[in-house]
């Protein structure tokens, strides 16, 4: 599928943090985690930070990919499953955001017990995910910080 978001929303390093410290918070208590599976790439940063505020040691990852940039492919393609042999039991699976559901679903299967969760979600895939923090509509096209670089930008006066 091709398409062409109808509003960007940009977040920051720091928006990230922020968010992403509440979603920590609501994982706790820190002790029923085994450890900490980041799909890769975008769940990394979100992994790393959870991982120290939770104080898990195990952080694995899921490399999974189905997008060229906006546009979605068909399938989603496993690139490197999980190192342990796990039904998910224990593990929290993190991810930046859930979009239409499909990489969320698609490791599910592999993970049935794993508990899923997201930073951002839209609402095609947030009955998917078991917790996220803020939600945005579907048409919103989201811009991760290790995307994106600061610019000059010219000022509002004389632009009209
Ligand atoms: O809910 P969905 O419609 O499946 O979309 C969400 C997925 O898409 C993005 O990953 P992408 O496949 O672009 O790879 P990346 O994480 O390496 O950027 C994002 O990081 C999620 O993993
Ligand atoms: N960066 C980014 N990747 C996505 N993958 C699916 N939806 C999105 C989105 O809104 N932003
Ligand atoms: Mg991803």
């Amino acid at each position: 599928m091709s398409w062409h978001a109808n509003r960007e929303f940009f977040v920051s390093w720091e928006e990230l943090h922020r968010a992403t410290k509440e979603l920590a918070r609501r994982q706790l208590p820190a002790e029923q985690w085994r450890g900490i599976i980041a799909v890769s790439r975008g769940g990394l940063v979100p992994a790393a930070i959870l991982a120290r505020e939770l104080n898990v040691r195990i952080v694995d990852s899921v490399c999974v990919s189905s997008y060229d940039h906006q546009a979605q492919r068909a399938d989603v393609s496993l690139i490197k499953d999980v190192s342990a042999t796990t039904d998910g039991e224990g593990f929290l699976v993190v991810d930046d955001l859930v979009d239409t559901g499909n990489t969320l679903k698609f490791l599910r299967q592999r993970l049935p017990r794993a508990k899923f969760v997201t930073v951002y979600a839209k609402p095609a895939g947030m009955e998917l995910v078991d917790d996220y923090v803020a939600d945005l509509e579907q048409e919103t096209w989201i811009h991760f910080p290790w995307d994106m670089h600061l610019h000059y930008v010219d000022p509002l006066a004389g632009a009209e």
